[in-house]
């Protein structure tokens, strides 16, 4: 993979006046890198795989520097008219493969994935696991710049998962690009260069991989820096972050950090301009703890252990 591939502003809606699935979506994805893709289902998870993958186009935005890419979509379609051996060697020649460097790489994905023995059953007598082999051996074949896997280890047997995450490291270890998804938290667990949520249309860097924190959330809005980034302390804290608007951050912190964040965030040099704090709704200040609407500085804030948080009712908790 050359160059990055980059999302800006990317937008998509299914239909003309259908509501956003993904809004205001930025996403690099760089040479070499591992990314997962998480979030509730239905959220626009494979929406934006397809997007990545160039299978569909953004409603609005752009996307530029698309490199070479294979996918395993969610549901493969393996009531094809083709053996397996048949299908991938055929797809081999697509992605520009002689017939007979085809028909060697075919075998030699069916061997890896250990399905060698169904080279020769039709697509359609394939049971669930084998037609998941040839999906995921169709994508590995042409090596692609960028691989894009949709649940991609569903139905497969344990040596052909562990096989598929080898896949994975070899590829980028070769400069190509993986982006994933998978229901299974602990899949590829710590290895990602990048996490992001997907999240009421849009998209979340986590910056703590592994578990996300246990427990409630308190939501802090804040102005950094033109160009600036969070502080280390801070980015220890939070739970995720996300650039709303130019220089503006929407953190998430479990409520037990939040005075860890807020002091590191206010004692940054140049200190950043908390603007709104919005504890859990069991964490709500009473009505006798005035909300401060706006803290401008060091200055207008207490101590932070000693914070009464303000609500801000714009916020999404
Ligand atoms: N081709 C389509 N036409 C219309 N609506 C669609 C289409 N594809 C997806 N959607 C809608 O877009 C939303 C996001 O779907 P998507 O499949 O991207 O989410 P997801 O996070 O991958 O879900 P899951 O975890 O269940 O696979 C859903 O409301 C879905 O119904």
């Amino acid at each position: 993979m050359q160059r990055d591939l980059r999302l800006a502003g990317v937008g998509r809606r299914y239909g003309l006046r259908g509501t956003w699935v993904l809004r205001g979506v930025d996403l690099t994805v760089a040479p070499g890198t591992l990314t997962r893709i998480e979030g509730a289902n239905g959220t626009g998870k494979s929406t934006l795989l397809r997007l990545l993958a160039g299978l569909d186009a953004p409603s609005e935005g752009r996307v530029t520097g698309r490199p070479r890419t294979a996918y395993v979509p969610e549901r493969f379609p393996s009531a094809l008219p083709f053996t397996a051996l048949g299908y991938l060697t055929h797809l081999g020649t697509v992605h520009g493969l002689s017939r007979g460097a085809a028909a060697r790489a075919a075998g030699t994905w069916l061997e890896r994935f250990g399905a060698l023995a169904y080279a020769g059953t039709p697509m359609a007598q394939l049971s669930k696991g084998s037609s998941q082999k040839v999906a995921v051996a169709q994508a590995l074949l042409g090596e692609p710049e960028l691989l894009v896997l949709d649940e991609a280890w569903t139905g497969l047997d344990t040596a052909a998962r562990a096989e598929l995450e080898r896949a994975v490291a070899e590829r980028t270890a070769a400069g190509g690009a993986v982006v994933f998804v998978d229901h299974d938290p602990r899949r590829l667990a710590g290895v990602p260069d990048a996490t992001y949520t997907v999240l009421d249309g849009r998209l979340a860097h986590r910056t703590h991989e592994g578990s996300p924190p246990a427990g409630p959330l308190t939501v802090v809005t804040v102005r950094g820096p033109a160009g600036g980034r969070l502080p280390a302390e801070a980015a220890r804290a939070v739970a995720s972050a996300e650039e709303t608007t130019a220089g503006v951050h929407r953190l998430a912190v479990p409520a037990s950090r939040s005075d860890v964040l807020l002091r590191a965030l206010l004692t940054a040099r140049p200190p950043w301009h908390v603007m709104s704090v919005t504890p859990p709704p069991d964490l709500a200040p009473t009505p006798d703890l005035a909300p401060t609407p706006d803290l401008a500085s060091p200055t207008d804030l207490a101590p932070p252990t000693d914070l009464a948080p303000p609500t801000d009712p714009g916020s999404r908790p």
